[in-house]
């Protein structure tokens, strides 16, 4: 039977959320981030453990209130990248996690994952030979700049998506494809489509936003508000 556990990388520096620290560990409706961003596996039944990647010299970790997180189990082996961070946790947990069992990847910057986006990710891809993640179909038209700052071109949106997290795969799969892509992608599913195969999409949508930049914390707290 398959087994499910929650990474999530939680090594950034938040450079452009510019807070003077890590934005994982700022405070959103009287919680950090990275417990809202867990909290969403703890409430499914489906998740077994989630593992926090943090930085070695994180030094904030244990300031902090992580309280209602049972499921939780910190790992202190961040990378430089989010893929190295993730490769770097994939290592850590091969001793207790088998090679197809599935591993939802989870970034620590989005607070707001619903449990029924994370319910219809699992049902989504329970049987899928390869995994996916969630992702919003593009709503806006999309230009592309030059140098400037000037309209380039304007790109055809049909069929683009906005990647999100959980990226949902099995512990061999995702660990041989982020060996195989290196160190510069910039999520799961690219190293997975490196090796030639078609991650699914499963529809999700705004709710599930990365929190980047400073005006994206009173969007994320306004949703977290609404749900309480
Ligand atoms: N070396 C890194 C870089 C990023 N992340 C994690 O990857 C997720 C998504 O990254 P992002 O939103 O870019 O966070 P930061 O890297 O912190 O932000 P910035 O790029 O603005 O510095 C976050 O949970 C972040 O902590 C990580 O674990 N290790
Ligand atoms: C994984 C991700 O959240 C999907 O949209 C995104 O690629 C992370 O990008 P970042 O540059 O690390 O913020």
């Amino acid at each position: 039977m398959s087994r499910y556990f929650a990474l999530l990388p939680a090594a950034g520096v938040g450079a452009r959320m510019a807070a003077g620290g890590p934005k994982q560990y700022l405070a959103l409706a009287g919680r950090t981030m990275l417990w809202h961003a867990a909290r969403a596996f703890e409430a499914a039944p489906a998740i077994l453990r989630t593992y926090v990647v943090l930085a070695p010299d994180d030094d904030q970790w244990g300031r902090h209130d992580w309280q209602g997180l049972a499921k939780l189990a910190v790992l202190r082996c961040g990378g430089a990248t989010r893929a190295e961070t993730v490769l770097n946790g994939l290592r850590a947990i091969a001793g207790e996690v088998a090679g197809d069992d599935w591993v939802l990847v989870h970034d620590a910057a989005r607070p707001c994952l619903s449990a029924e986006l994370l319910e219809r990710l699992l049902g989504g891809l329970a049987d899928d030979p390869v995994g996916g993640i969630l992702a919003a179909p593009v709503a806006d038209t999309l230009k592309r700049a030059d140098a400037g700052g000037r309209i380039e071109a304007t790109v055809p949106r049909e069929r683009l998506w906005g990647a999100q997290t959980p990226q949902m795969f099995r512990h061999g799969l995702l660990a041989r494809a982020l060996e195989h892509a290196g160190t510069g992608v910039t999520d799961e599913a690219s190293a997975v489509e490196a090796l030639g195969l078609a991650p699914r999409l499963v529809e999700s949508d705004m709710s599930n936003l990365k929190v980047t930049w400073p005006r994206d914390l009173e969007v994320a707290e306004w949703l977290l508000g609404r749900r309480r």
